[in-house]
Order: C-alpha cells, then sequence, then structure tokens
C-alpha cells in the first residue's frame, strides 16, 4: 500500500509518468461501469508506448485520468514527481498547460484563430513570456512540422493531417514532460494517419520526446516502441515492439489476446 504522500521510489523528476492502481467507475443509469480497474504504468523519458484494446476497455479514460482530466475513484498518477490528486483544480489546470502536451482525435484547435495564435496559446496563459518569444517559438515549431506557409490559415482552411499538426505544435510549445494523445489518427484518412505516426515517431527518435498515444488499430500502435494492451479496463500485456518483424504480427498476436487465444500476460 502506498503512502498518501510520498511517491514510489521510482517516481521522480526524471520519471516523466506513473500511474499507480487506478480505478475509475461510472455510473451509467442504474448500472455501475468498471472503466478502470486497477491499471499501473510507468512511462520512462523517452518512451514511444501505444495504449491498444478494443473499444470500452478504458483506454480513453486511462489517458483522461494521466492527463489530469478526469480524477480516478482510488489511485494516483505522478507526472514528474507531482502527484496530480494533491493539486487543486486551479493548479491541476495549470500544470497540465505547461508540463503534459494533449493531442486529441477532432484536434481541438480554436477556429477563430490562425495556426501560429492556436499554438502561442498555452504560452498566452503563461505571465513570464513577451507575446514576441511565443511568436518565435510557435512560427519555430510550425517550420519544423511543415507548416511555415500555414501560418495565418485558420482551421477550416487546412487539411485534417495538417490541423492535427497544428495540435501537435500546440502540445509541444511548453516542452511538456510528456505527449499524451487520444486516437490522433482518427479523423485522418491513412496516409494522412501514417504522416502523423511519422511525425510522433521522429519526435521520440530525434528529441527524445516521451510520447503516450491511444489507438485501437494495431498498425497505428506497430509505429511505437511500446504497446500496453488493455482488456476490460485492466492492463493484460506489455511489449516491446521490437519483437515483432512486421506490424501485421503485432496485429496478429493482439487479436489472440483480445479474443482470449491466448494465456493474459503472455507475449
Ligand atoms: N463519462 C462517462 N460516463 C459513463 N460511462 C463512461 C464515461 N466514460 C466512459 N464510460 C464507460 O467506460 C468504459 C470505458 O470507456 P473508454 O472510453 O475509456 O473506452 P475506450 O477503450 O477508450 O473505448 P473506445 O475505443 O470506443 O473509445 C465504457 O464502458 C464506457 O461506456
Amino acid at each position: 500500500m502506498l503512502s498518501e504522500t510520498t511517491p514510489p521510489e521510482e517516481t521522480n523528476q526524471s520519471t516523466p509518468l506513473r500511474a499507480d492502481e487506478l480505478v475509475k467507475t461510472f455510473r451509467q443509469g442504474s448500472n455501475l461501469v468498471k472503466a478502470l480497474n486497477g491499471v499501473s504504468l510507468s512511462i520512462q523519458k523517452g518512451e514511444f508506448t501505444a495504449i491498444m484494446g478494443p473499444s470500452g476497455c478504458g483506454k480513453s479514460t486511462l489517458l483522461h485520468v494521466m492527463a489530469g482530466l478526469t480524477r480516478p475513484d482510488s489511485g494516483a498518477v505522478w507526472v514528474e514527481g507531482e502527484k496530480l490528486s494533491s493539486l487543486s483544480d486551479a493548479k491541476l489546470t495549470d500544470f497540465r498547460r505547461r508540463r503534459i502536451g494533449l493531442v486529441f482525435q477532432q484536434f481541438n484547435l480554436v477556429t477563430a484563430l490562425t495556426a501560429l495564435e492556436n499554438v502561442m496559446l498555452p504560452l498566452m496563459a503563461e505571465g513570464g513570456r513577451g507575446s514576441a518569444d511565443a511568436q518565435d517559438r510557435a512560427r519555430h515549431l510550425l517550420d519544423r512540422l511543415g507548416l511555415g506557409d500555414r501560418l495565418g490559415h485558420r482551421p477550416d482552411a487546412m487539411s485534417g493531417g495538417e490541423q492535427q499538426r497544428v495540435a501537435i505544435a500546440r502540445a509541444l510549445v511548453t516542452d511538456p514532460a510528456i505527449i499524451l494523445a487520444d486516437e490522433p489518427t482518427g479523423s485522418l484518412d491513412s496516409g494522412n494517419g501514417n504522416a502523423i505516426c511519422s511525425l510522433l515517431r521522429e519526435l521520440n527518435q530525434e528529441e527524445g520526446r516521451s510520447i503516450v498515444m491511444v489507438t485501437h488499430e494495431p498498425a497505428v500502435a506497430a509505429w511505437a516502441g511500446r504497446v500496453v494492451v488493455m482488456k476490460d479496463g485492466a492492463v493484460c500485456s506489455d511489449w516491446n515492439a521490437d519483437q515483432f518483424p512486421d506490424a501485421q504480427s503485432l496485429a496478429l498476436r493482439y487479436q489472440e489476446i483480445v479474443s482470449g487465444q491466448a494465456a493474459m500476460g503472455a507475449v
């Protein structure tokens, strides 16, 4: 049993994220649905992790709890050694804005703002940074992600793939401890989806970004270095992606696990 105040031994500022024994139950009419049933997960610095599992297994709930968007019934999340449940709502919002980069399936850009303004947003809430500084940083990131010629475009004048790249730039602009992405390719065709996966892998391999990505597609998960499989609100497998020669073998193994044809936890 963990102490209320002391983080687990290996949870410190160099561990981007650690989740311990998360439980989350939702009420649906007269039924209680246990979306998370004791999930523990430790993300090391520079890891690109995919969380995979069938619809309703709790992937999004886990990502939202790890991001501090949803409070768990019990268990705890530490980001860089900071225990999210110890923070007030206001402090948690500020901490999330600075230290956690969020990417969503629907991009969640502000439609009235340009690409540049969307990326600058998280910095504008920060008293210490002048807007010229924020603009330089946002411009540099958009350039880096191949959108140097889209700075003044509003979201509705960009393709889905471009909008997701703007959302990734916005997630990176505060130089967060970790990027949490919920089905980042879910609204894209396969070409744009592959381009986003390739970009995430590049950010991981070239800049050492720590990334957790939820997906229900084995072909998307195969871009990550580590693949965690969930079933019925629990982690049932945790794989190093290198053990699979290709995405098809990963997909096959995944099907065996979720259809119950393999022993739980087996690799
Ligand atoms: N706000 C909510 N209120 C009630 N039930 C919820 C809520 N959010 C999630 N659930 C339930 O919790 C379970 C886990 O949902 P969750 O969205 O985390 O699964 P998922 O694996 O991300 O599914 P999908 O791949 O379909 O998005 C499901 O049974 C879902 O219906």
